[in-house]
C-alpha cells in the first residue's frame, strides 16, 4: 500500500497535448417477480439475475475500437459570434479501455462525445477510430444519454429491436434481443412499456437498446446523472460488469469524481471552456473498487483540488 500511495504523492502527469503521430486514412431466464411484488423486491431479483447472467462470458462480444484525437478544436456559431468550445484537445484511447471525462459544467465534454460519435465534425484537428478518420455516425460508435429517450408506445423488447429493424437484420438476429435483455437484467420486463419502468430500469433499457447493436465504442453522456444515489450505485456496478463481460471501449462523461474513480481506468480532466485537457491520470486500483480505499480517497482529493476554482 505504501508504494501505491507513494506513486500518488508524485504530481499528476500533465497531459500530452499533441500525442504521437497517427497514420490517417479517409477510407470510409430469469425468474419473473411475483405479481404485486414491490419495487425493492423486483429490483433485488434483477440484480441477482444480472449477476448470474454476467458469470457467463458473452461469446459474441465485439472488440473495442481505439480512439485518436489530435489537436481537436471546435466552436459554435451563435447569435453573438463564435463560441470556442474545444481547444487543441489530443488524446489516445486504447481498444477496450474505460476512460472518464471530467470537467466543469459547459466546458465541452458532450460536444467531444458528439465528435467521437460522428454526429458533428470538428472545426480543426483530426478524430479517428482504429486509425480511420471519423466522418459520420456509425453503429459501431453509439451514444447513451442522460435521459433514456425510449419510444413510449413500444415495449422494452420493441425498443431494443429498433437498431436491428433499422439495419434490416431483426429476423436474423432476434436472439440478440433476449441475450441483451438478460445482460441488462430486464428479461422479466421485456413486455413492459417505458412508463411502467423505474428510472434505473428505463436507463438499463436505453443501455440495452444500444448494446443490441454490438457497439465497439460506447459513449456515455452522464447516463446515471438523473438517478437517485442508491440506484446510481447499483447501475455503476452493473455498467462495470457489462463492460468487463463485453470489453467494448467506453468513454464516460460525468460530473461525479467518485463515479469516474469507481469505473474508469484513466481519467481526463478538462479546463473551463474552451476545454483543454489539464490533467490525465491512470487509476491504479483493481475492480471492484472501494470508496474507503486510501488510494481512492487520495485520488479523489487530488482531482477535486485540481477542479476547484482558483
Ligand atoms: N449546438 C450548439 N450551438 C451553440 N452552442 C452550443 C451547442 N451545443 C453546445 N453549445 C455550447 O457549448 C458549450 C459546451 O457545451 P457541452 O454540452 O459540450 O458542455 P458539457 O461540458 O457537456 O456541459 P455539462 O457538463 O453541463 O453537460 C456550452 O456553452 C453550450 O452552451
Amino acid at each position: 500500500m505504501g508504494a501505491r500511495l507513494g506513486r500518488l504523492r508524485q504530481p499528476l502527469r500533465r497531459a500530452d497535448h499533441h500525442g504521437p503521430a497517427v497514420l490517417w486514412s479517409d477510407r470510409p431466464a430469469l425468474r419473473r417477480p411475483r405479481p404485486g411484488a414491490g419495487l425493492a423486491e423486483r429490483h433485488g431479483a434483477l440484480v441477482t439475475a444480472l449477476e448470474q447472467t454476467l458469470d457467463t462470458p458473452v461469446a459474441s462480444a465485439p472488440q473495442g475500437l481505439s480512439v485518436q484525437a489530435r489537436r481537436v478544436s471546435h466552436a459554435f456559431t451563435t447569435k453573438t459570434g463564435q463560441l470556442p468550445v474545444l481547444d487543441e484537445v489530443s488524446f489516445t484511447i486504447e481498444a477496450g479501455e474505460f476512460v472518464a471525462l471530467l470537467g466543469p459544467s459547459g466546458c465541452g465534454k458532450s460536444t467531444l462525445l458528439r465528435l467521437l460519435s460522428g454526429l458533428d465534425a470538428p472545426r480543426e484537428g483530426k478524430i479517428g477510430a482504429d486509425g480511420v478518420r471519423i466522418t459520420g455516425p456509425d453503429p459501431s460508435r453509439l451514444l447513451v444519454f442522460q435521459d433514456p429517450t425510449l419510444y413510449p408506445w413500444r415495449s422494452v423488447r420493441q425498443n431494443l429491436a429498433v437498431g436491428l429493424e433499422t439495419r434490416g437484420v431483426l429476423k436474423a438476429q432476434k436472439g440478440r434481443i433476449d441475450e441483451i435483455l438478460r445482460l441488462v437484467g430486464l428479461e422479466a420486463f421485456a413486455d413492459a412499456l417505458p412508463h411502467e419502468l423505474s428510472g434505473g430500469m428505463a436507463q438499463r433499457a436505453a443501455l440495452g437498446r444500444v448494446l443490441v447493436n454490438d457497439p465497439r465504442l460506447l459513449l456515455l453522456d452522464e447516463p446515471l446523472g438523473k438517478l437517485d444515489a442508491l440506484t446510481r450505485m447499483t447501475l455503476q456496478e452493473e455498467l462495470l460488469k457489462i463492460w468487463q463481460a463485453r470489453r467494448f471501449t467506453s468513454v464516460l462523461v460525468t460530473h461525479d469524481v467518485e463515479e469516474a474513480l469507481l469505473l474508469a481506468q484513466r481519467i481526463l480532466v478538462f479546463s473551463d471552456r474552451p476545454a483543454r485537457i489539464i490533467r490525465e491520470l491512470a487509476v491504479p486500483l483493481d475492480y471492484p473498487r472501494r470508496r474507503e480505499d486510501p488510494v481512492f480517497v487520495a485520488l479523489r482529493q487530488e482531482i477535486l483540488s485540481g477542479l476547484a476554482p482558483h
